[in-house]
């Protein structure tokens, strides 16, 4: 099982991410014989589910010649920016890990993981799985060698997730390829400034610090155009106390922190009043890491 996640956090674009237990994945992975190497997907393609795919390159990478069967129930709506893709991979290769007893650390996890990637969007972005793998607030502070690091945070926050009803085919795909190639030294210091508020907010429980430093003129501006609605969510969220108001991951679901002094009521009221946007609003909190359950 591994839990939804939200990515990027506003400046921590492909670094950062938090998991959340509004939704979940579970995975089964059963070995059907031994001598070759081959995966199979239960009703589907192995070759374009994210669970299967990282599987497959797990057991290539780790030499296994065995076949295995892979059964994926979703929970997770897909393409909202939920981490729905990576959390079907972080489950999948936790699952693998235990039945081959192969006791990889849990940063060798998100590696494999974070391969199954590519099946959705093409590119084996580390920020969803690293959440779905450790659980709550991670960063991914190298990626050769993959190292993920837990980020101390108040336990109180709790999470407000507007999912709008949207379809996007290969949304991340998508998303991934409106993202700038290059910015000027003024953005990157400008984006170290907020990254910098984040981390040190979250980690001294300082409420101020994180509404200033979750904040992204980057990414999230030249992604606008696939999630038109945030500004309004985003104003409305902080005029009722949130702590902090970001995109979720590649979007186009909005990931509001809030605590004891937001009025949560009044965001989902707003939200109902948002034109052109039809959405649900969860109120959810941090989630834990991948778990493993063996069955015989
Ligand atoms: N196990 C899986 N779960 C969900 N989507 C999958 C899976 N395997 C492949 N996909 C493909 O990936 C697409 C969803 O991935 P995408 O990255 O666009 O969104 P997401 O993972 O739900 O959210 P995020 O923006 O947080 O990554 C689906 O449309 C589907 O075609
Ligand atoms: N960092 C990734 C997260 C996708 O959920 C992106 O924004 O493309």
């Amino acid at each position: 099982m591994a839990h939804s996640s939200s990515a990027n956090l506003g400046p921590g674009f492909d670094v950062l991410a938090v998991a959340h237990s509004v939704f979940r994945d579970e995975v089964e992975v059963r070995i059907l014989g031994e001598g070759s190497l081959k995966v199979e997907l239960a009703g589907g393609d192995p070759l374009t589910n994210t669970a299967s795919y990282a599987v497959l390159k797990m057991l290539e990478n780790l030499g296994h010649k065995v076949q295995v069967e892979v059964r994926v129930r979703k929970g997770i709506p897909a393409g909202l920016g939920l981490g729905s893709s990576g959390a079907s991979a972080a489950a999948a290769v936790a699952a693998l890990n235990e039945l081959l007893g192969s006791g990889v650390d849990r940063n060798t996890l998100v590696k494999y993981a974070m391969v199954g990637e590519v099946a959705s969007s093409g590119s084996p972005h580390p920020d969803n799985v690293a959440a779905s793998v450790v659980g709550g607030w991670v960063a991914v502070t190298s990626v050769e060698p993959l190292k993920v690091v837990s980020i101390p945070a108040p336990r109180d926050y709790l999470l407000v997730l507007v999912v709008p009803d949207l379809k996007l085919e290969g949304k991340t795909k998508k998303a991934r390829e409106m993202v700038p190639r290059q910015i000027s030294m003024e953005d990157h210091v400008e984006s170290t400034r907020r990254l910098t508020s984040l981390l040190v907010g979250l980690s001294s429980g300082n409420r101020e610090l994180v509404r200033e430093g979750m904040r992204d003129n980057l990414v999230e501006t030249a992604r606008l155009p696939l999630f038109p609605f945030y500004p309004e969510v985003r104003k409305s969220a902080l005029e009722r106390n949130a702590v902090g108001v970001c995109v979720s991951g590649a979007g186009p679901s909005v990931l509001i922190l809030a605590d004891r002094s937001t009025d949560v009521d009044g965001i989902r009221d707003d939200v109902r009043r948002i034109s052109g946007l039809r959405a649900e609003v969860y109120l959810t909190e941090v989630g834990e890491g991948v778990k493993v359950e063996v069955r015989n």
